[in-house]
């Protein structure tokens, strides 16, 4: 105990919109990664009828649409989910770079916090690993940290 003023956030969904952006690519990944993060705020307080899920192509169309859905004001919070896995040309970089400068840029632009649940592995099996087994879930991590910033934001 500091004995300080600390602001911290409460893991609490209620009464919060939630948005979550999610990637076709690799679908069969991201799958898991959208339940991790729905589970995660439903076991954390949210309603269904508070959680809307948008698909995009792949990871790169995301900051576009999360823009949008940040600056509508129809989400408290946005989830991004994804997964980009490496293949034989430098396109792999490309496409991890600009998501995640991009997502990055419409939470600093907009103020509204979005969770990046984005996979970037070199292998397949690296994000299976991370999509629900020994590697965790990143949807669940995307989700439980986007909960805490907006009520860490909320008491500033
Ligand atoms: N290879 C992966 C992609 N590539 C597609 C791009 O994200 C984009 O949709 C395309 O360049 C058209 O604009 N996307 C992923 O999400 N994951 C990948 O592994
Ligand atoms: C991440 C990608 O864009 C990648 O899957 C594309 O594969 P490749 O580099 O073999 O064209």
């Amino acid at each position: 105990m500091l004995h300080i003023k600390t602001i911290e956030g409460q893991m609490q969904a209620q009464d919060q919109k939630f948005t979550i952006i999610a990637s076709r690519f690799n679908d069969f990944i991201v799958d898991r990664l959208i339940g991790g993060a729905v589970d995660y705020l439903l076991r954390h307080g949210a309603t269904r009828e508070n959680i809307t899920l948008i698909r995009v192509p792949g990871a790169f169309e995301m900051p576009l649409v999360a823009q949008k859905v940040a600056r509508s004001g129809k989400a408290d919070a946005i989830v991004c989910v994804g997964a980009v896995i490496r293949g034989a040309t430098p396109h792999f970089d490309y496409v991890c770079s600009e998501a995640t400068k991009g997502i990055a840029h419409v939470s600093m632009d907009t103020g509204v916090p979005i969770g990046f649940g984005l996979l970037t592995t070199d292998t397949l099996e690296q994000s299976i690993e991370r999509a629900g087994s020994k590697g965790g879930n990143k949807g669940v991590e995307a989700a439980s940290a986007v909960l805490e910033t907006l009520r860490v934001l909320q008491q500033i």
